[in-house]
């Protein structure tokens, strides 16, 4: 499904990532670990063409990973550290809007997640208004009421007190028998050790 050849970032002289190659297939969930500094959420950038590589492919099925592709656009997911939310929007708004945007055939998909995220109470509640763990959640959320073959998270257990912790995991295993490909950066070993199948250790020197 995602296939890296020889992805290379360089900032000034600094070489960040020095020609990572991996794939994720369908169903796979692979972990990206490192130290704080190491690369990670440059590495998840470049895939989801929020940053620009300096060298190396990036395929989706064969296809360049081009972001404004619209079949790319219709399978790809992402969580990364810049939350952006339309800010006169409400929670439900949100989350109404991305699954009709983006599609969605379930029509009880926005009320489940909601329900499974906890938020309902914040439902009517504008982004500026909520709690850090809530904005991460709805930004979450905003994946999961969407269709998906690839998921991005970076980070995605930042902010998340142990219930939401306990439901990304679950979430995680539901992608994998799904047959999701998942690409995820994490901190958390007790996550990794769950959810992961494969992973892609990038040190100081990478
Ligand atoms: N726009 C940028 N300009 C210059 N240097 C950058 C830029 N973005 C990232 N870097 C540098 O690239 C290196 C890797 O950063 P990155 O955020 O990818 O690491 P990380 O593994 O995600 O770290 P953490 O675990 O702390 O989230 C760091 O040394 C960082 O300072």
């Amino acid at each position: 499904m995602l296939s890296v050849a020889n992805l290379t970032r360089r900032f000034g002289e600094r070489v960040v990532l020095d020609q990572i190659s991996f794939t994720v297939t369908a169903g796979e969930v692979c972990a990206v670990i490192g130290a704080n500094g190491s690369g990670k959420t440059t590495l998840l950038r470049c895939v989801v063409g929020a940053d620009r590589a300096d060298g190396g492919q990036i395929r989706l099925d064969g296809r360049p990973m081009i972001e404004t592709d619209p079949v790319v656009r219709a399978s790809v997911a992402c969580v990364l550290d810049d939350i952006d939310f339309f800010p006169d929007l409400s929670v439900g708004e949100h989350l109404d809007l991305l699954a009709y945007a983006h599609g969605g055939r379930e029509p009880d998909v926005v009320e489940e997640i909601i329900a499974e995220l906890g938020l309902s109470d914040a439902r009517d509640q504008l982004p500026a208004t909520l709690s850090s763990g809530q904005r991460r959640r709805l930004a979450l959320a905003s994946c999961f009421v969407r269709p998906r073959r690839l998921l991005v998270l970076d980070e995605p257990e930042q902010r998340l007190d142990a219930e939401g912790r306990e439901w990304l995991a679950g979430a995680l295993l539901r992608e994998r028998e799904a047959g999701t490909a998942v690409l995820l950066a994490s901190h958390d070993p007790d996550l990794v050790a769950t959810v992961a199948d494969s992973h892609l250790e990038l040190g100081p020197e990478d």
